[in-house]
């Protein structure tokens, strides 16, 4: 079992970042949270700040849990923790992925996400569904 930490990252305009893994990583043109894998010792939140310079080259703000997922690709079996965070600034640059996108969470679902993700994916929905019911 690996442990996988992956972010839920809102803008000032509430969307969030999505990316697709690029060709040769596990999940090749699946979209995702971007996160990774933790290492020894690492706490969720410093993994998160870590894995975004690493990967994208921006600084992130974890601030809420958001969910917990087990799956099985094949042999290979990862915990997926999500947690919200803050875009707190940097241009993206990608390394591991070969697109991204800030969307609107109601709109998610367009996206073919790496199975892991998918109870996120419905989550984020459901809330950006509730969140239209209450504001009118
Ligand atoms: N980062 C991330 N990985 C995910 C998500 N959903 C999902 O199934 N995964 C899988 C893909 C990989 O098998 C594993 C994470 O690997 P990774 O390649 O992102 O992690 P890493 O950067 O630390 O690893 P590495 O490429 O340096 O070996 O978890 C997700 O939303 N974010």
């Amino acid at each position: 079992m690996i442990h996988v930490a992956a972010a839920v990252i809102y803008n000032a305009e509430g969307r969030i970042l999505i990316a697709r893994r690029r060709e040769g990583k596990a999940q090749a043109g699946m979209w995702e949270f971007p996160g990774g894998k933790l290492e020894e010792g690492e706490n969720i939140c410093d993994c998160l700040r870590r894995e975004l310079v690493e990967e994208m080259d921006i600084e992130v703000e974890p601030y809420a849990f958001f969910g917990e997922n087990e799956h099985a690709y094949g042999a290979l079996h990862i915990r997926l923790t999500a947690w919200k965070a803050r875009y707190v600034g940097g241009v993206i640059r990608l390394t591991d992925h070969d697109d991204f996108r800030w969307e609107e969470a109601g709109r998610l679902e367009a996206y073919p996400f790496a199975a892991a993700d998918v109870p996120f994916v419905r989550k984020l929905v459901l809330e950006s569904r509730a969140g239209e019911e209450s504001s009118c």
